[in-house]
């Protein structure tokens, strides 16, 4: 797919355009990565001139952008490629005034960054003025749907106007550094993959933990709560690029291949099951750090029984992870920001070193996605000494810091990577709608089984790791949670 010239930014004055989108164009911009040409036509039903909204758009890099990487020069350079059209995406009328401002042999990059219940109205005004060309793309922010029925709406509706290979679901996890290294690590060297399976792992932790709470988007939020908001999306991306097999190429087809077939061996859960699979919580009052938080309720202004914690056992139901558990647990308010997986290795078949009264531990990989970037592999090493009180042994990690071994790299925000691939038209890093639609299937029926079960979200208090119960999910199989 050629690059394209121009990209149509629909909700362009929203939180998510002021606090990722403007500033990663920045960026890109700041390090020369955009044509020269390049041009970006922003759009909201706010009514700003071009000017005002280039004036709005520096305000959002100054608040946004980290100190160090903000110039006013270059600011001024990246905001005269802005220009802004009010449109009311409801009404067809706008679309028409819309199409004058773009140079249609460039090639189109559309990015919907406005609620889904948008998203066809958008849709029809773009097919009516013709904006739907085959050299347009379409990108769309999550959520898509609320389940699979409404999920599978959406797509047709995108469908009806652009086919798959021009859509570009956005999962912003897979713009994140760290979480395209595990591709790196799992398929650019030798030493893991011959391991990575049920014959030598024992199970597999993925925890993506927060310490914000509602951040203003407590509408959206109360009625999807933490399953669909994290696990439906994220988390299950996270689980695909762990679990998936060897794709044969870093491209579209054959990693989105890969995942769709991990997303679809996802054991389905049932009603039986939610006693020993599914903790969900909400939580209290309580202090992250030193200081003090208050209820979700009183947060949200309202009771709900929306749970903001959820931990699952899940399994991938293939040959190469028969039997091992994929535990995942997110939450919000939770004691610290983590993103993690954790891969606990089987121990030794025999350890030569129990009669001279050592102990052995298995071995574990931690791969922390953020907010520090690292590889740290733990591993048994002898303890220094004569071994005259017998011989003792102690985890020792192996750990590679990416800040420190590739200090010259700027760390970029997760949306630059997935902004310039849509720009060039490569897809391999958005989610085909196979993919989703997978997720959704698994998630609708961990719902319905969680509501067959009368599941409801236990207690927990702002600042811990979940409710207890979450604890005993896990210990009840002898494994503990990597806190
Ligand atoms: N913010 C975040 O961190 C994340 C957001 N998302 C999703 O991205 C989407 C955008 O989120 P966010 O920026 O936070 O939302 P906001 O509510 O902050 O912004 C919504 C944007 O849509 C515009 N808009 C609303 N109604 C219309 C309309 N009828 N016609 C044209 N434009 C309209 C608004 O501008 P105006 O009022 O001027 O029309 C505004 O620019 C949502 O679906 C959200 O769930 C996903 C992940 C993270
Ligand atoms: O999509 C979402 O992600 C954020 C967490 O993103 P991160 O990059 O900060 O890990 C989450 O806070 C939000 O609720 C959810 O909609």
């Amino acid at each position: 797919m050629k690059t394209v010239s121009t990209l149509l930014l629909f909700g362009a004055t929203g939180d998510l355009s002021h606090r990722m989108l403007l500033p990663s164009l920045y960026g890109l911009h700041v390090d020369g990565l955009l044509p020269a040409d390049f041009r970006i036509v922003a759009t909201a039903r706010s009514k700003f001139d071009d000017a005002a909204f280039r004036a709005s758009a520096v305000d959002a890099l100054k608040d946004h952008v980290p100190a160090d990487f903000f110039d006013d020069a270059k600011a001024g350079e990246f905001v005269s490629r802005l220009s802004y059209v009010p449109l009311d995406a409801t009404q067809r009328d706008g679309f028409d005034r819309l199409a004058e401002k773009i140079d249609p042999a460039g090639g189109l990059a559309i990015f919907l960054s406005t609620a889904p219940s948008l998203f066809k109205p958008t849709i029809d005004g773009l097919a009516s003025a013709g904006l739907t060309g085959e050299d347009v793309r379409l990108a769309l922010e999550k959520p898509l749907g609320t389940d699979l029925a409404s999920s599978r709406e959406i797509n047709d509706a995108v469908a009806a106007a652009f086919p798959e290979e021009r859509t570009f679901r956005i999962d912003h996890y897979l713009g994140k550094e760290t979480v395209q290294n595990l591709l790196a690590l799992r398929f650019a060297n030798s030493t893991f993959e011959p391991l990575w399976n049920s014959a030598h792992i024992d199970h597999v932790q993925i925890t993506v933990a927060e310490t914000v709470g509602l951040e203003g988007r407590a509408g959206y939020y109360d009625s999807a709560g933490a399953l669909r908001d994290m696990v439906q999306n994220h988390m299950l991306q996270l689980v695909a690029l762990v679990a998936m097999e060897p794709p044969a190429n870093f491209d579209a087809t054959s990693v989105r291949d890969e995942k769709v077939k991990v997303l679809r061996s996802l054991r389905a859960i049932g009603s039986d099951d939610i006693a020993t699979h599914v903790v969900t919580g909400q939580y209290g009052n309580g202090a992250v750090g030193d200081q003090p938080v208050g209820s979700y309720t009183s947060e949200l202004g309202k009771p709900s029984s929306t749970e903001t914690f959820v931990a699952l056992k899940a399994h991938v139901d293939n040959w190469r992870w028969s039997g091992v558990p994929f535990y995942l647990r997110t939450g919000k308010r939770m004691a610290a920001r983590k993103t993690e997986i954790f891969i606990q290795f089987k121990c030794v078949p025999h350890s030569i070193f129990a009669s001279r009264g050592a102990r052995t531990q298995a071995n574990k990989l931690v791969i922390s996605i953020q907010p520090e970037e690292n590889i740290r592999l733990l591993v048994m090493a002898k303890t220094p000494g004569l071994d005259r009180q017998g011989l003792r042994l102690r985890e020792i990690a192996l750990d590679v810091a990416m800040a420190d071994a590739f200090a010259d790299a700027r760390r970029r925000i997760a949306y630059e990577r997935l902004l310039l691939d849509l720009v060039e038209g490569d897809p391999t890093l958005f989610v085909r709608r196979d993919e989703v639609e997978a997720q959704w299937q698994w998630i609708d029926d961990v719902r319905a089984a969680c509501r067959e079960a009368g599941l409801e979200p236990r207690n927990y208090g702002a600042g811990s790791w979940g409710p207890s119960a979450a604890i005993a999910l896990t210990e009840r199989d002898g494994v503990h949670w990597h806190d």
